[in-house]
């Protein structure tokens, strides 16, 4: 018997642990079967216990079929749970009852279909909140607007494989940091995992936050974000079960490698059928198109500083386009169109007036300014076509009586017969020929008057906006020069030639796209979750604050993996004062992935980059030191790696990368791999997955979010310099990989910067 097996109440929780197993086996059963069945069910189950005495005094119950009722997925749901339960136990007084009670916190809650009570409490649960913030002692909690106070007696973790009890653990102040301990301590398995019965009090915080406001998550590499991010749309969906499907729920992740990472943690925290995408499928679905977009192309070419000038120019038309200069040329751009909506003459229908364009600008700029343009000419429209059915008789019934009148004055009146008979009969000509008309008219008079109104594309409205440097001058209002409103004509007039967009354009085409169109109803999320938030431009996040109509944002980034920041943010201030004015900011510093020894090296860095944040505090786990070694070349490099991952391996370390600075870096190492090794290697690239078992080469920009046990940072022919800002961002993302080892391997030392 170990050591946690001699607890006085082990045998107890082993006891209850089968008790919820075999009620979970009845519940599924008889889900899957049927509700007559649930007696049996429990007698063949409970047959040695006296469990089922109790069951047996509320069989009134059963006659109610809603005990089973179960979707797919609760039953789902509890087909997993029984490997793993509940993970926590809490004993709670109440205020005001005798009798404290034990709840048991697992992943999904489980009521007893007898009495009601809850068998298993979902962690996401006001009371479970206990778990994660409350002290033993005097507690407080709050639950759906009502606050509760209560004796907290005890905690209590439980390690449960497979469903099999291992260990208890009751804790108090000495023994909170163990179990947190050891899930770090695992290897990883490439895939992000749920960290639920581990969550930090900090994290907890941020994941139960204030649902209805937006949120701002500055968190230090490996300080959970992309985890938290998680659980909280999970504590979400979980909350608003009732008035939210989770398909109205959407990730932006910064890759479709990154999406690939978290997909193995969603189905566990129930959260699957959250929309996942990248903002360039998310826009170019929202404006139904296709575009031809040169990806990274420029952080690539700041890197390999090829061509001086012309990287200079682009990157800085990335940073003039994700600013809020571009915010004003917009508005102003929008405000020019709309006017040119404006029409100059009256609805007209033969020669009857029938609605003046006065009125027509008033509804178009005032009743319907909720709307996007071409919606508001829709409603314009029918506003024309009801107005001209109602108007129509009245037109031909006037027509018809002033021809009536006519002939019947001329045969009362008129004295010679024949002139009579033939004046009569040019009046009756001349009114069938009014009236076919003025119906010819009446069919054409709406889209007659609705051609003055151009029909243009989003592109060409696009283009169009670079057309001429001296409106777009004037549009800027002095934020540019002549001179720079010209280089940015030309330079997106180049990519237009090559039917070309970059990035920073979907922002702007989004923003257009809202304004002048509008997004399909089924594209809007309620929800939205970022991550890698940092490396969002400020146009970005506002064209998607106004293409969801709502500022439930969940932004999770730190600064200091800024890699694009030439487009990207510099500070969360300007968000939040200008996009988010709702949001709560927080900042997370401890970092739970990496070991004391790689975050302290990685620290280093952080020094010298221009933020005041203090440096990350790793939990307390140590490690090896980082190790550089010198590299050789070709063959030798190659092999030099190989033992290395061998040496790891038996160490039981599963993940290993190569991260090399840029792709062009990468490659070289991959074709030396592929020619030198009986290993398999795998390069991986944007919209690549991430293997289980292979060996990855990946480039530093394309790491950012992911970890491995073992990092090694080599470089070929590409170095880290101290002098950019963006190396040391590369070199920092690159360091705060791995959760167990790192190594350099270059030719110095310096090449590393540190
Ligand atoms: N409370 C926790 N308990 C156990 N593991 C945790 C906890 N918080 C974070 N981790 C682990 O720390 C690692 C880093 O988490 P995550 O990837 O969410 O961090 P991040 O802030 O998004 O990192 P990055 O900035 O590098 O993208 C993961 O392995 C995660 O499982």
């Amino acid at each position: 018997m170990s050591f946690q097996q001699q607890h006085p109440d082990f045998q107890h929780e082993v006891q209850r642990l089968d008790f919820t197993k075999k009620y979970i086996d009845v519940v599924i059963k008889t889900a899957e079967t049927s509700k007559d069945q649930f007696l049996e069910n429990m007698k063949e189950a409970f047959q040695d216990t006296d469990a089922l005495e109790s069951s047996m005094s509320y069989l009134s119950l059963l006659t109610n079929a809603r005990f089973f009722e179960m979707s797919r997925e609760e039953l789902k749901n509890l087909k997993v749970a029984r490997r793993k339960p509940y993970f926590a136990r809490l004993d709670l007084l109440r205020e005001g009852l005798e009798e404290k009670e034990s709840l048991y916190i697992g992943k999904t809650s489980l009521y007893s279909r007898e009495n009601q009570e809850q068998i298993i409490v979902d962690w996401r649960s006001p009371i479970a909140n206990l778990y994660y913030e409350g002290r033993l002692g005097e507690v407080h909690y709050e639950s759906y607007e009502e606050s509760f106070n209560g004796y907290l007696s005890l905690k209590r973790q439980f390690m449960i494989e497979d469903g099999q009890l291992d260990e208890i653990r009751d804790i108090d102040l000495t023994t909170t940091d163990e179990l947190l301990q050891e899930s770090l301590s695992k290897s990883s398995s490439n895939r992000l995992t749920e960290i639920i019965s581990t969550i930090q009090e900090e994290q907890n915080k941020i994941i139960r936050a204030d649902l209805n406001r937006p949120i701002i998550v500055q968190g230090a590499a490996g300080s959970g974000k992309t985890t938290i991010a998680l659980h909280r749309i999970s504590y979400f969906i979980y909350q608003y079960k009732e008035n939210f499907a989770p398909e109205q729920l959407m990730i932006l992740a910064p890759s479709r490698l990154f999406i690939d990472y978290i997909s193995e943690a969603l189905p566990e925290l129930g959260v699957e059928k959250v929309r996942q995408t990248t903002l360039q499928d998310y826009i170019q679905a929202c404006i139904a198109q296709k575009l031809n977009i040169q990806d990274d192309d420029k952080l690539v070419r700041l890197l390999e500083n090829s061509n001086h000038s012309e990287t200079e120019i682009a990157a800085w038309a990335s940073s003039i386009k994700g600013s809020p200069v571009f915010h004003r040329i917009l508005t102003n751009y929008i405000t020019s169109i709309y006017e040119s909506f404006y029409p100059s003459k009256d609805f007209t229908v033969d020669k009857f007036r029938l609605f003046s364009y006065k009125k027509f600008i008033q509804l178009f700029k005032d009743d319907y300014n909720y709307l996007p343009l071409y919606r508001r000419l829709e409603k314009l429209k029918a506003v024309l076509q009801n107005d001209l059915a109602k108007k129509k008789k009245n037109m031909i019934d006037k027509i018809e009586t002033y021809y009536d009148d006519r002939i019947e004055r001329a045969i009362y009146r008129g004295k010679d017969p024949d002139k009579r008979r033939q004046y009569v009969s040019d009046a009756l000509d001349k009114k069938a020929l009014r009236l076919a008309e003025i119906k010819k008219a009446i069919r054409s008079a709406v889209s007659t008057y609705m051609k003055q109104f151009p029909k243009r594309t989003l592109i060409q409205y696009y283009h169009s906006l670079f057309n001429d440097p001296k409106q777009l001058y004037h549009w800027a209002e002095g934020q540019l020069s002549e001179q720079e409103t010209q280089n940015l004509c030309q330079y997106n007039r180049q990519l237009f030639a090559k039917k070309q967009f970059e990035r920073e354009d979907l922002a702007l085409l989004l923003y257009l796209q809202v304004h002048l169109f509008g997004i399909p109803k089924e594209l809007k999320a309620k929800n939205i979750v970022i991550d890698e938030a940092q490396d969002y431009s400020f146009m970005e996040l506002l064209s998607l604050k106004k293409a969801l109509d709502t500022d439930m944002f969940t932004l999770v980034g730190d600064l200091a993996q800024g890699i694009h920041s030439y487009r990207g943010l510099t500070s969360w201030e300007e968000v939040v004062n200008n996009i988010f004015p709702r949001a709560t900011y927080t900042e997370l510093q401890k970092s739970y992935r990496t070991t004391v020894e790689i975050m302290e090296k990685a620290n280093e860095l952080l020094r010298l980059l221009p933020y005041s944040f203090p440096v990350v505090e790793p939990v307390v786990r140590h490690g090896e030191s980082p190790k550089f070694i010198k590299r050789k070349n070709g063959k030798e490099l190659v092999s030099q790696i190989e033992q290395q991952v061998t040496h790891l391996k038996k160490e039981n370390y599963k993940t290993i990368a190569v991260i090399g600075k840029t792709m062009k870096d990468c490659r070289l190492l991959y074709s030396l791999f592929k020619e030198h090794s009986h290993e398999s290697v795998k390069l991986l690239e944007e919209q690549e997955k991430i293997p289980k078992d292979e060996m990855v080469i990946v480039p530093s920009f394309l790491a950012k979010g992911l970890e491995f046990d073992a990092v090694m940072i080599v470089c070929v022919d590409e170095t880290f310099s101290s002098e950019s800002e963006l190396d040391i961002k590369l070199l920092y993302v690159a360091m705060t990989r791995p959760l167990h080892r790192l190594y350099f391997y270059g030719e110095r030392k310096e090449d590393f910067i540190i």
